[in-house]
Order: structure tokens, then sequence, then C-alpha cells
């Protein structure tokens, strides 16, 4: 049974102190069943957008994250859940990887702290799933970058939310755990019809696996629409600050290929 996902975003911002990060992002309804990738360069936004999102920075503006039950009434909708996976998730807790799986898991239910047998299979699941089953007793604050980045991972996916947001997803992962990682968000949202939003820097991943995009950029969204009509080299150049081509490979897959760094347009062009 699949449920169909909601997420619009009204006029969101998010100020640190008397300095105003993200400013009046609005979307259109993004709906479930999609990755959507958060692009834009770094201390463009994306963290904060994704954390004010996920309702852990307050700020102005409305988040409306619906979930329409395909099982219920022909209206039935209910808030989705939304779950946040930070960009760097150092740990210091003397945790291994089942007992905060554990955790997470029951953060969302406060008041039921028993584990039944579902749960412990559906964390196991979840292990495998990842690849990382063989680390279900290694102390979390021990693992690798990557090791860590996946348990990250695996931590959110436990408590199936219907809204993902992911901070840099693949940053630590190597080249079969990034595919692996695309590919396996890819069948978690057609499976349950959730939403992704990943804030990524790799534009040939964004243009191979996601279908949308939103472009921040100094805190504003500049571009918003599907991957292939937002990743331009116009974009690239006015974003970025680089001299890029997008080209379809023998596969037919488009791929950025940058060129050269573009000059800094002086204030009298009126750039940024
Ligand atoms: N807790 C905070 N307090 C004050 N300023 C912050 C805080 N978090 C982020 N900022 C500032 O907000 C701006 C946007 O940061 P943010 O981390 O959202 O950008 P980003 O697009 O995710 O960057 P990156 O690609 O480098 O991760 C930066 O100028 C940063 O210094």
């Amino acid at each position: 049974m699949v449920n169909t996902v909601t997420l619009e975003l009204s006029q969101l911002g998010v100020r640190y102190g008397q300095e105003q990060i993200i400013q009046s992002v609005s979307t259109p309804a993004l709906t479930g069943g999609q990755i959507v990738g958060l692009l834009g360069p770094n201390g463009a936004g994306k963290s904060s957008l994704l954390q004010r999102i996920a309702q852990l920075v307050p700020g102005q503006g409305n988040v409306q994250a619906l979930r329409k039950d395909s099982s219920g009434s022909a209206n039935a909708h209910a808030l989705a859940s939304i779950c946040y996976m930070p960009q760097d998730s150092q740990v210091q807790a003397r945790l291994n990887v089942y007992e905060s799986m554990i955790l997470t898991l029951k953060q969302a239910q406060p008041l039921h702290w028993r584990v039944d047998q579902t749960e412990h299979t559906h964390i196991q699941d979840t292990l495998h799933a990842l690849e990382i089953a063989h680390l279900a007793f290694s102390n979390i604050s021990q693992l690798s970058g990557g090791q860590r980045q996946l348990v990250s991972l695996a931590q959110v996916l436990v408590r199936q939310p219907d809204v993902l947001l992911l901070d840099e997803p693949t940053s630590a992962l190597d080249l079969r755990r990034q595919l692996g990682f695309f590919q396996f968000i890819r069948r978690y949202v057609q499976t349950s019809g959730a939403l992704c939003i990943a804030a990524l820097h790799d534009l040939n991943h964004v243009l191979a696996y996601t279908d949308y995009a939103l472009v921040l950029h100094a805190g504003e969204l500049i571009a918003h629409g599907t991957t292939a009509e937002v990743i331009t080299p116009a974009l690239l150049r006015d974003t970025y600050g680089v001299h890029a081509r997008v080209e379809r490979c023998s596969h037919g897959q488009p791929h950025v290929f940058i060129d050269a760094v573009a000059p800094r347009p002086s204030s009298s062009d009126g750039g940024t």
C-alpha cells in the first residue's frame, strides 16, 4: 500500500542572530516517490533550509507535509513524518550501532520502550540492506567516516519517514557505496511513496539520480524544476562561478564537465 506524500514550503526563513540566512523560500507541492536535489555553493544555506524544514531551527514561514493514505477514505490526510540526516554525525556516546538504532526508533515512540521482535527484525533488515550488519556491535564512536554516514542513514530509515532530508549523504562513501546508496533511496521512495530531499555537491549525482532540483544561492531559491531543465551552463556559471558544459555520454546520460573557474563579476555587473 503506497501513501502519497506532499511537501510544500511557504516563505520559509532562517535567521541566526541578526543575520537572515534563508530568505522567504517557497516551493510548489513536491510529491512523494521522487528524489529532489538541493544544490548551491558552500554557505548557500542548504543545511539551514533542511533543518528549518525538519523544525530543528526556528524561523518564519510554513512547512506543509501531508501524507494521503490510499487505503483510507477519499480525503484521508495525516501529517507526514520528517527525518533529518545531518552532514556530520560525530558521536561521543558509548553505544554500539545496534543500541543506537533502538534508541533512534524509540525516540519516535517515547512511551513504548519495549522492543518487540518485529522491531528487532526491522533493525536487522535495515542494517543488512545497507550492508552494515557486520558493524551491529561495533562502538559507534570508533567507526570510520563512511561507516558513520551509513549508520546515520540507517538511523533515519529505521523510522520509515515520509520525508527524508539528507545532508550531503554520500560525501564520505566510496564509489560502490555511493551508487548503492542512490539505488537504495530510489527503491525506498518508489515503494513507500516517500519524498527524499538531498543536499548534494556532485552535480553528476544530481543529474543521474534526482528527479527535481532546488537551487539555493545566498539563502534564496533561485531556480527549481526538473533536474535536466535546471542544470545548465548559465546556472553553473552564475551559481558556482565556473564555465561548464552539460553533455551526454555514449549511454545518453547527461554529465557536467567543468572547464574553468569563471572570473568573478564586478559589482557593477550586479552579480554576487
Ligand atoms: N548555528 C549557526 N549560527 C550562526 N550562523 C550559522 C549557523 N549555522 C550556519 N550558519 C551560517 O549560515 C550560512 C549557511 O550555512 P549552511 O550550513 O546552511 O550552508 P550550506 O549551504 O549547507 O553550506 P555547505 O555546502 O558548506 O555545507 C553560513 O554563512 C553559516 O556560517
